[in-house]
């Protein structure tokens, strides 16, 4: 595997750093080849030179994302495959086929395609790339722009062990990395790929509360936001479950009690619950869907 360690000065101190000597491209350059380009950049693992970014046709965004981060950008018709280690696809599931079909006659074998689309399985992947393709699933999240992604990935039957490395080694930048089974990527997608969301809707609508009190936005917002972060580092800095966290704040007959008594009689529970399993199943469909042009097209 290509890699340097370099020392780097932060705050007084010398840390070790691995620098990652991957060329890496993206087709696509939405919402999350942003988040996923910025986590990269900002993790200073990777320089922005290193990254090589194309859309569709949307020459003001890619110079937008260049001035932003100091990455390379190509037009579509002139986007060089050949030299990537890496290469993620980060359109819309949609555009799936026809992208796939597209990049086929330009890739080499070197070249890991990996897909963040939801619902596009590894088999559809090779079954539309030449034979012997690396190729793998990967699902983030857009906090990857601050290295806080929760990022699964699953890989397919002509990725080696090294292959498999950089790429994690890749996506370590943008947050943790769970090495998942393709069948539990649906799942993950509606925790994980979607969750933020749900987190954000939440807070929407604990600052309506605050709003409609006539407290101040900002204040609002900060407040929720400390609060989500505390419980989060709660759970993850200590040995407590989430269930033995909510006890601990939970006083007899006191007002989180009643608030959260208030969430049951709600459908609070459910209404989470509901949430994941309707974005699971709504990647589970797309797959299906891919599926059918499948045993069409064999
Ligand atoms: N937004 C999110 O939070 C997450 C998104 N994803 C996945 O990421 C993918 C992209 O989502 P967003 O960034 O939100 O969408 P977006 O609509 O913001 O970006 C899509 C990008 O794909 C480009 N594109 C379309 N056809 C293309 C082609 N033929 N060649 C090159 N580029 C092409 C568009 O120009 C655009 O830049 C989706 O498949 C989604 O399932 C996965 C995890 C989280
Ligand atoms: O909404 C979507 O379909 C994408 C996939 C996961 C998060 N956003």
């Amino acid at each position: 595997m290509l890699r340097l360690l370099a020392l780097n000065k932060t705050n007084g101190k010398t840390e070790e750093r691995t620098i990652i000597k991957q060329t890496i491209g993206f087709l696509g350059a939405g919402n999350m080849a942003e988040a996923m380009m910025k986590g990269m950049i900002t993790s200073k693992q990777i320089s922005p030179n290193q990254i090589i970014v194309t859309n569709r046709q949307n020459a003001e965004r890619l110079s937008e994302l260049e001035e932003r981060y100091g990455l390379r950008t190509a037009k579509r018709e002139k986007f060089p495959y050949k030299p990537l280690t890496v290469l993620f696809l980060a359109m819309k599931p949609k555009d799936a086929e026809n992208v796939l079909l597209s990049i086929r006659p330009h890739l080499s074998k070197g070249t890991v395609v990996a897909s963040v689309m939801a619902g596009i399985s590894l088999e559809f992947m090779e079954s539309r790339l030449p034979k012997g393709q690396p190729v793998v699933r990967v699902m983030p999240n857009t906090s990857s722009g601050i290295g806080e992604s929760a990022t699964a990935m699953s890989v397919g039957t002509s990725v080696t062990a090294e292959q498999e490395l950089e790429i994690e080694e890749v996506l370590l930048t943008m947050g943790k990395v769970f090495t998942i089974k393709e069948d539990q990527m649906d799942l993950f997608t509606g925790i994980a790929g979607s969750g933020p969301a749900y987190f954000y809707y939440m807070m929407e609508n604990m600052q309506k509360v605050g709003e409609e009190a006539g407290w101040d936005d900002e204040l609002v917002q900060e407040l929720c936001a400390q609060t989500i972060l505390g419980a989060a580092q709660m759970v993850l800095q200590g040995s407590d479950s989430p269930t033995e966290l909510r006890k601990k704040v939970t006083s007899p007959n006191g007002t989180t009690a009643a608030g959260l008594e208030a969430l049951h009689q709600n459908g609070g529970g459910k209404a989470i619950q509901e949430a994941i399993l309707g974005a699971a199943s709504r990647s589970e469909e797309i797959q299906q869907q891919l599926a059918q042009l499948l045993k069409k097209t064999s």
